[in-house]
């Protein structure tokens, strides 16, 4: 039977996230993951995936098969992490596809349906200091080729130097795809919200873009991280695809018994000087619309803390939060569960919020299938990672792409009420590509 020895030690690492990233991708290409948190808490490099924990839709239920058979693995490993930081020691790194019942394309095809790394080597960054932590899965009967495996990654990572500046690629092509469909399905939607029974549906597009030579991720990382400071930071690759973001959107933070989430919907765009988006702003605090696209998604992740929750706190009117190309309704809502609830129980619970699916959600669901005719694979979807103490964090990975080789595939959404006009939401979607646009090498129109 296998067993998980897992080591955490404090080292010092002058060179950082993005080059232990970096660092990975001569022996783990394919196998790498990084994460951010939007209020730089906590960073976490992946390289090598020890196991991976991988499910369809048609397993019985894609939230909770990982989490039992993760459960099980750490029940009987041998754990040495004398820290107390979230984040060290074994963890599980990754996400679930948006929608099961979407029909996959083949872009999608490296990404199941929920799918967690536990790496091989982590590096964590937490409150300036910087651990490293050695997962070995084996049989006591296996020889002893780990070691050598670790004393070598070692060795190598002291030596390395990273390259620091790396060229873009050329945009050879881009193309909005079905730009006039899209806009007709909101139209259409519009209609149908009229009518009274849906409240709210998000509906997302995507643009293609073509490359002169294969991008790097390393670089869109880098660009991301100078870009967008405030957001959540993060790269999951699988065989030659990475899927890539800079979302403001958390979905669901957990430490010990405190949880905290946050409601984001309704936007507007940033102003070119102070006096421009302090009335833009102004503007998004008291437009009807927009106030009651948030107050949907307030409403439902309230009902849900509140059903899993000693108490909860929530402030009573949205704060904005204002990010380098956009600025969106703000509400933190934060909570106590009581002992027992696991992270993975509240993602499940919360997704898709209205922020990203609509309501009612099975309606909207439906009407998303129907309407986007894409699949959005991992773009919209809880992404981040638990710990063997169920501490972690999930964001919503939007603002977001697929990237592989000389091609990427960008997403963006828009929540569509009753009072939207088609235009105007394709230029919101439009706002919303362009954090992942300059990042990969795009000029600002
Ligand atoms: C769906 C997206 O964003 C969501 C939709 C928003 C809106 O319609 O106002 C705002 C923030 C996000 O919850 C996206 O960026 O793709
Ligand atoms: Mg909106």
């Amino acid at each position: 039977m296998e067993i998980l020895f897992s080591t955490t030690m404090e080292i010092q690492d002058a060179d950082g996230p993005l080059a232990f990233f970096e660092y990975g991708n001569e022996k783990f290409n394919g196998e790498r993951f990084l994460w951010k948190d939007s209020q730089n808490h906590a960073v976490l490099v992946g390289v090598g995936i020890e196991k991976s924990f991988s499910h369809e839709r048609t397993d019985h239920n894609r939230f909770f098969e990982a989490e039992t058979e993760w459960k099980r693995f750490i029940d009987r490993a041998v754990i040495e992490n004398p820290f107390e930081v979230p984040g060290t020691g074994p963890l599980l790194f990754g996400g679930f596809s948006f929608d099961p019942m979407s029909e996959k394309e083949t872009e999608w095809a490296a990404f199941a349906d929920s799918l967690f790394y536990l790496p091989k080597f982590m590096l964590t960054i937490s409150q300036g200091k910087s651990y490293l932590t050695v997962n070995v899965a084996c049989d006591p009967n296996d020889d002893l080729g780990a070691v050598t495996e670790i004393e070598n990654f070692q060795m190598g990572y002291m030596q390395f130097q990273q390259k620091r500046s790396i060229q873009s690629p050329i945009i050879s092509d881009m193309e909005e795809i079905n730009k006039e469909e899209w806009i007709a399905a909101v139209a259409d939607v519009v209609r149908q919200l009229k009518q009274g029974d849906v409240d709210k549906v998000v509906l997302a597009r995507k643009m293609k873009v073509h490359f002169d030579e294969p991008i790097l991720t390393e670089m869109v990382l880098q660009n991301l991280w100078q870009q967008q400071p405030d957001s959540f930071i993060f790269a999951l690759e699988a065989l030659e695809s990475c899927f890539i973001g800079a979302s403001p959107e958390r979905l669901i933070q957990k430490t010990n018994n405190t949880v905290f989430s946050t409601c984001l919907a309704g936007s507007i765009a940033r102003g070119k000087e102070t006096r421009e988006d302090e009335l833009l702003g102004k503007e998004l605090l008291n437009d009807r619309k927009n106030l009651h696209e948030h107050q949907l998604v307030v409403k439902m992740i309230v009902e849900v803390l509140k059903k899993h929750c000693i108490d909860i706190q929530i402030p009573e009117n949205p704060a904005l939060l204002k990010l380098r190309d956009i600025q969106h309704l703000y509400t933190p809502v934060t909570g106590t569960v009581d002992g027992n609830l696991s992270i993975t129980k509240l993602v499940e619970a919360l997704h898709p919020t209205p922020a990203l699916g609509g309501v009612p959600r099975q309606r909207a669901m439906h009407i998303i299938r129907e309407k986007e005719q894409m699949d959005r694979g991992m773009y919209a979807s809880p992404i981040g990672w638990m710990d063997y103490r169920d501490n972690g964090e999930f964001a919503v990975a939007i603002r977001s792409g697929l990237i592989k080789q000389d091609e990427a595939v960008l997403y963006a959404g828009c929540g569509v009420v009753a009072d939207s006009d088609p235009q105007s939401e394709y230029i919101e979607t439009k706002i919303k590509f362009r954090p992942m646009y300059r990042a990969i090498g795009g000029t600002e129109e």
